[in-house]
């Protein structure tokens, strides 16, 4: 990781160039989720990378007491899966080593198992469409690696596994073997359950013995059962040998029951090929079709595997965080914890609408529940089939099994995409915002009137045309398409959809743009749309009342009287250049109700729109014409994500501080100021105030109305860095002869005696990117550092934080965490927990933070925010922006896909010196405004002397010209 300014993790993954043209090293940060169970390996941790918040899967082996077995397997299943590449089987990615243990980095199959799948059932049998589904591809699978002369030997229901989305994939490789030249090999491997006659008498099996579990999987989807079931093992391998299996159900076809027959039959020479079975007529009848839906639905895990197969050595980075959701506004004065998002609901993103929130979870469901006031109805907008007010997220049940990548919510409604960019809707189409059409049948009548739809439902508009982001704004919604076209429909007042029209559209409409524009994000708000290009232009539609698009220009006249004039302008209807935020390279936008939000490259804040309320946080609530930069408190810090509210803003930075300022009322600021007592305290902060009194790294925010929501990952403990990656041989694709046992034992003891491997790494010096030696990657980020003449795109390449490797800093995590770690693992109390994420957690440093209990009694009292003092201000001080690397990813409000940006915790040294630095903080507010009442004071005195000058100017030209006239005359 290189260093940063803003000393925290602002790029999750870099790449770097090793001197004398090597291989790149390629860092990557995960987060762990949970763990998915144990297996004979050791145990399976599923992971969120977290560049792109991509799930996988990691299987570790623990290489300590591991057996020769346990090595041979796992080993075995590296090497399978490496030279495996086909749509329904468990991708490789990676692998890495650790001191203890191997890791092997796969593809997460998020949808369960076939097992899990036929056990839901609860008797009802399948579809035989359905089956033949499930069928076409497990063969599919199977076909392909006895092509390549490997055999499965464990295919079974369990070790199949499903998508959400209904792809299967064919996973556990444990104890596949390749096959040798006679084809046959000859170990006793499998479940009983699913093995073959030949297998259990101890005989030769070759590729049919496959064939034959897949007979018995065939045989479970039909009858719900296993073929041979019995009360014990002997009985079992005697109904393999002997019994012939039960009919199955008259329902399915005949050309099923021959196909089931023809699987089990006792002989292996009597069975079918894998090959053979994909000809016969039950597969073969829709195979393009079929194909090419596997085809469609792996799209993403496609693009995943294709981006990890860079040839780059992969040095991997174990944040662990603790990830929680906060809400506040609308009566609640401080920040709420949601205790639902905890695990494998732990949030990926947030919306907060007017009266309802939604959240996408790491399981990509969804889950929406309500915040209203004063008997206000729900319309549908929850998406739970009726109208009741849940106040506790509840997951919305019909999309159970449909991965959803993304929500947003608008002033009614809410609408949500897909993995695979389909979009789905639901709550009111007063507007047309549901994007249903005129001609919409509802399926249930009774479920969905005219204007409320109580569940979701499919925009099919975009079936052939996938999205990618989505942004609603109070009665409107952006869409950007994979393929970068922007469509917008629902409420078209002031022109807002960008169509050169005040009309409403029940349909997406597509909006053009003049010349060629690379549209990266979209951001719809109250009355206006904002779309923002690649290169940080940022164009805008819609109503420009206070100057919330940021059209206004001020120009210091030329004229007679130097003074500065303000051209209005009211409202756009087509997408228009923000011509005074041309000087910025702006990286997100978010829309408020009367003012808007834009962060720059560097990390600047620029604002613009109302200042009623003080929500452009300039220190004051005056007017502004123009935009304005936030500097004061904001100066040096490197604003990550920004959301407007109706008269509030809400702000988190890289040094993990979140902030807001803006309108008090209801506790828009959630810092527990009350407005609703007889003597009303002050109704605007102008400067941001934190609003938390402990660090937070925000990954997820959106506000809404007066409502605020968050998500807030603390990191509880020093990032771990594993310490190698074992080379993959480029020629042959194979795992280099690292993984030999020998040479897996060699890497991870001998060769390394001392632990301290990554000195003995080749040193990155990778221009001005890196100017550490690679040992460094090992402790704890702790301080900012600075890089040096960072350019632009080489800011795009850091990822790292500054490092004190003085003292026991330069102690590997690996070293610290090996203390305990072996207790841990015999000791055998939370065995659902990696010996070495137990060990890390319990040494991790909590920040103390406000719990529920603090909170909960804040809505009804006028009670002063019981939360710790507000962290500190000016001891991460950046540098100039001139210096700062590409602030990437950030996103402004609820279209937001935003790319954390992980900080390290300050110690609690560090947090006992907040109090002095808050004191110094306030000390230098007054020194400010002090200043910036100096430079009004300059500036008139400026203004009038231009005047007088002018004026002179004025005269001077007159009395020339009379002397002109006087000399002209010859009076
Ligand atoms: N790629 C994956 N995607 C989703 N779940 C997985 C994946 N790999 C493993 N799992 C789940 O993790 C758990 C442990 O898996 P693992 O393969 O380590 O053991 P197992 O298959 O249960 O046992 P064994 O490997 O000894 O046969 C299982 O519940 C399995 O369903």
């Amino acid at each position: 990781m290189a260093a940063t300014e803003d000393g925290g993790f602002s790029s999750p993954s870099s790449t770097n160039f090793l001197p004398g043209g090597n291989d790149p090293i390629q860092e990557e940060m995960y987060t762990p989720v949970r763990v998915l169970g144990k297996g004979a390996f050791g145990e399976a941790v599923l992971y969120r990378k977290t560049e792109d918040n991509s799930l996988v899967v990691w299987k570790e082996v623990n290489l300590t007491r591991c057996s020769e077995r346990v090595m041979y397997d796992a080993q075995n299943e590296i090497e399978i899966l490496s030279m495996l590449n086909h749509a329904n089987i468990i991708s490789y990615f990676n692998h890495f080593l650790d001191d203890q243990s191997l890791f092997i980095e796969m593809e997460y199959a998020n949808g369960g198992t076939l097992y899990e799948k036929i056990v839901h059932q609860d008797g009802t049998l399948f579809e035989e469409e359905l089956v033949l589904w499930y069928l076409f591809q497990t063969v599919s699978a199977v076909a392909y690696i006895h092509q390549i002369d490997v055999l499965h030997r464990d295919i079974k229901t369990l070790n199949i596994f499903m998508t959400k989305s209904g792809l299967i994939k064919v996973g556990d490789f444990g104890i596949s073997k390749v096959l040798g030249d006679d084809k046959m090999a000859e170990s006793v491997v499998g479940t009983p359950l699913y093995m073959s006659p030949e297998l259990v008498k101890g005989q030769q099996y070759n590729a049919k013995s496959d064939v034959w579990a897949i007979g018995c999987v065939l045989y479970e989807l039909l009858t719900l059962r296993r073929v041979f079931e019995a009360s014990n093992q002997l009985k079992v391998v005697w109904g393999i040998v002997q019994k012939e299996h039960e009919d199955i159900d008259e329902r399915y076809s005949k050309e099923m029951h021959s196909l089931v027959t023809q699987l089990l039959a006792k002989d292996p020479e009597n069975r079918p090929s894998a090959a053979e079975i994909m000809a016969n007529p039950l597969l073969s009848d829709k195979k393009k079709e079929r194909n090419r839906k596997v085809w469609e639905l792996n799209g993403i895990v496609r693009r995943a595997k294709s981006q990890s197969s860079f040839q780059a050595e992969t040095v991997p980075v174990v944040t662990f965080t603790n990830s929680e959701v906060f809400y506040w506004g609308g009566g609640r004065l401080t920040p709420l914890k949601l205790e639902a998002f905890k695990d494998g609901n732990r949030a990926l993103q947030v919306a907060a609408g007017h009266s309802h929130f939604a959240s996408v979870t790491v399981e990509k469901e969804i889950f929406t529940w309500a915040n209203v006031h004063g008997g206000q109805a729900l319309v549908g907008q929850l998406g739970h089939g009726d109208t009741a007010c849940y106040k506790a997220p509840k997951k919305v049940e019909k999309l159970q099994g449909i991965p959803i990548k993304a929500v947003g919510c608008g002033e009614e409604f809410t609408a949500c995409i897909t993995d695979e960019g389909q979009v789905y809707t639901f709550g009111s189409d007063y507007y047309g915002c549901l994007g249903r059409g005129e001609d919409y049948e509802p399926e249930d009548d009774d479920d969905d009137d005219e204007e409320e739809v109580k569940s979701p439902i499919l925009v099919s508009f975009f079936n052939e045309r996938p999205v990618n982001k989505i942004s609603c704004g109070d009665n409107h919604i952006l869409a950007l398409t994979k393929d970068e076209q922007v469509y917008s429909w629902g409420c078209g007042e002031f022109g807002r959809l960008g169509l050169g029209n005040e009309d409403d559209y029940k349909l997406p409409q597509k909006v053009t743009f003049q010349g060629k524009k690379e549209i990266k994000t979209v951001s719809a708000g109250s009355e206006g749309s904002f779309f923002l290009t690649t290169d940080g232009k940022v164009y805008a539609c819609g109503s420009n009342e206070h100057n919330r698009l940021g059209f206004n220009t001020v120009t210091a006249g030329l004229r007679k009287r130097i003074v500065k004039e303000c051209y209005d302008i009211p409202y756009k209807d087509i997408p228009t250049l923000v011509k005074p935020l041309n000087r910025y390279n702006i990286k997100a936008v978010s829309a408020g109700h009367t003012h808007s939000a834009t962060i720059d490259n560097f990390g600047r804040l620029i604002m613009f729109g109302s200042n009623q309320y003080g929500q452009l946080g300039v220190g004051d609530c005056k007017g502004r014409s123009g935009i304005c930069e936030v500097k004061g408190f904001l100066t040096g810090k490197h604003v990550v994500t920004a959301s407007c509210g109706d008269g509030f803003t809400i702000i988190a930075t890289t040094d993990n501080q979140i902030f807001s300022f803006g309108h008090v009322d209801s506790g828009r600021l959630g810092h527990g100021d009350d407005l609703t007592g007889s003597h009303k305290k002050k109704q605007s902060v102008s400067t941001p105030k934190p609003v938390f009194g402990s660090l937070h790294m925000v990954s997820g925010l959106s506000c809404r109305y007066w409502h605020t929501i968050i998500i807030a990952e603390k990191v509880v403990s020093k990032p771990k860095t594993l310490r190698s990656t074992p080379r993959m041989d480029s020629n042959s694709s194979k795992v280099s002869s690292q993984l030999s046992h020998d040479s897996v034992f060699t890497a991870a003891v001998g060769q390394d005696g001392e632990k301290s491997a990554p000195n003995q790494t080749p040193e990155r010096s990778s221009g001005s990117i890196e100017s550490r030696p690679q040992e460094s990657l090992k402790q704890e980020p702790s301080t900012n550092h600075t890089s040096g003449n960072m350019s632009h795109d080489e800011g795009l390449h850091t990822g790292d934080s500054g490092q004190e490797t003085g003292g026991t800093g330069s102690m590997s995590q690996r070293e610290e965490t090996n203390g305990g770690g072996k207790d841990d693992d015999e000791n055998g109390e939370d065995s659902a927990m990696p010996p070495w994420l137990k060990n890390e957690l319990e040494k991790a440093e909590f920040i103390p933070m406000p719990t529920i209990e603090s909170m909960n009694n804040d809505s009804t009292n006028s009670a002063t925010p019981k939360v710790a003092a507000p962290p500190q201000y000016n001891s991460t001080a950046a540098k100039p922006p001139s210096g700062k690397p590409e602030l990437d990813g950030s996103s402004c409000s609820d279209s937001g896909f935003q790319r954390p940006h992980f900080v390290p915790p300050l110690s609690f040294a560090a947090l006992s010196q907040t109090e002095d630095n808050f004191k110094m903080g306030l000390a230098q507010d007054v020194e400010v405004e002090a200043l910036r009442d100096r430079v009004t004071h300059l500036e008139n005195e400026n203004k009038k002397l231009f005047t007088m000058v002018s004026d002179q100017h004025v005269r001077l030209l007159e009395l020339e010209k009379r002397l002109s006239q006087i000399e002209g005359t010859g009076v």
